[in-house]
């Protein structure tokens, strides 16, 4: 029997589409959430200096530990992956890590994003360590999310670029602790330029409208063929 090992891509990772989690990546994830909610606990922690104390110990004696281990190096991993000889694990190792996506970083809700249809989606609920105005959600994180989220209209095309253009217009508050949904879409390609819009919502209610534009470095912005359907969308 041949065994066929399956190799990834740099451009073939897309929103929700990763391989499942090795066991490792699974750990990771448990590791980055429990992280995740130790920082929402810290936050205005109502404990005894002695108290406080006894956990800088315990965290100081964490992190000993854990740098011990050494780091995998991102650099080897982003190679393989544009040399297209990324692992299932290597992906994961791209993807988990992301700042507010990360499903293993401590800095992540997580916000999730998938595709759907024409449109990319998320949803995230965000804590008290996303705190702007008191109870909603900060304004410089919403355009984070945002910057994010847009970025990933570029899952419909071949290029890759980079964010040129943010364009933001806070229409009311965001709230923490509830479900926040975010949405995206394509508007238009004009040679290195893409450019989309996405919007904030909560209850039903918006709470945010941006606009984007992605300058690619290299090559007009071309629909991948599995998304030629936009073509009349986006032109219209
Ligand atoms: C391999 C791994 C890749 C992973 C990517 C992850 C991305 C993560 C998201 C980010 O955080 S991106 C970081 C924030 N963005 C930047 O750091 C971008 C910094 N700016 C640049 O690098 C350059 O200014 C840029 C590449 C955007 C443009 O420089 P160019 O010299 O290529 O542009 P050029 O002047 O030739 O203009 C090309 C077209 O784009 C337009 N343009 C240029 N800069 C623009 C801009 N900033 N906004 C809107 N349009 C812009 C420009 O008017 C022109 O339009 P027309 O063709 O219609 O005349």
């Amino acid at each position: 029997m041949i065994m066929t090992d399956t190799f990834y891509h740099f451009r073939d990772i897309r929103v929700a589409e990763t391989p499942a989690p090795s066991p490792r990546a699974e750990l990771h994830r448990e590791l980055g959430r429990t992280l995740a909610e130790l920082n929402e606990q810290v936050l205005r922690l109502d404990a005894s200096d002695d108290q406080l104390r006894d956990y800088i110990q315990q965290a100081r004696e964490l992190k000993a530990a854990m740098a011990e281990q050494g780091q995998r190096d991102y650099g080897t991993t982003l190679r393989r992956l544009l040399d297209g000889e990324g692992t299932g694990d290597d992906v994961t190792d791209l993807v988990d890590f992301e700042i507010l996506t990360g499903k293993a970083s401590p800095l992540s809700p997580p916000l999730e994003l998938w595709l759907e249809g024409d449109k990319v989606k998320g949803r995230g609920i965000f804590g008290l360590a996303f705190q702007g105005p008191p109870g909603r959600l900060h304004g410089g994180v919403i355009g984070l999310a945002l910057d994010i989220l847009l970025a990933k209209t570029q899952d419909f095309v071949e290029q890759i670029g980079v964010t040129g253009t943010l364009k933001i217009r806070y229409l009311a508050g965001t709230p923490l602790h509830k479900p926040v949904e975010f949405e995206a879409r394509l508007i238009r390609m004009e040679g290195r330029k893409l450019i989309c819009e996405g919007s904030v919502w909560v209850e039903g209610q918006q709470t945010v409208a941006a606009e984007g534009i992605w300058i690619s470095p290299r090559g007009d912005y071309r629909l991948k063929p599995e998304y030629a359907e936009l073509e009349a969308a986006i032109r219209a």
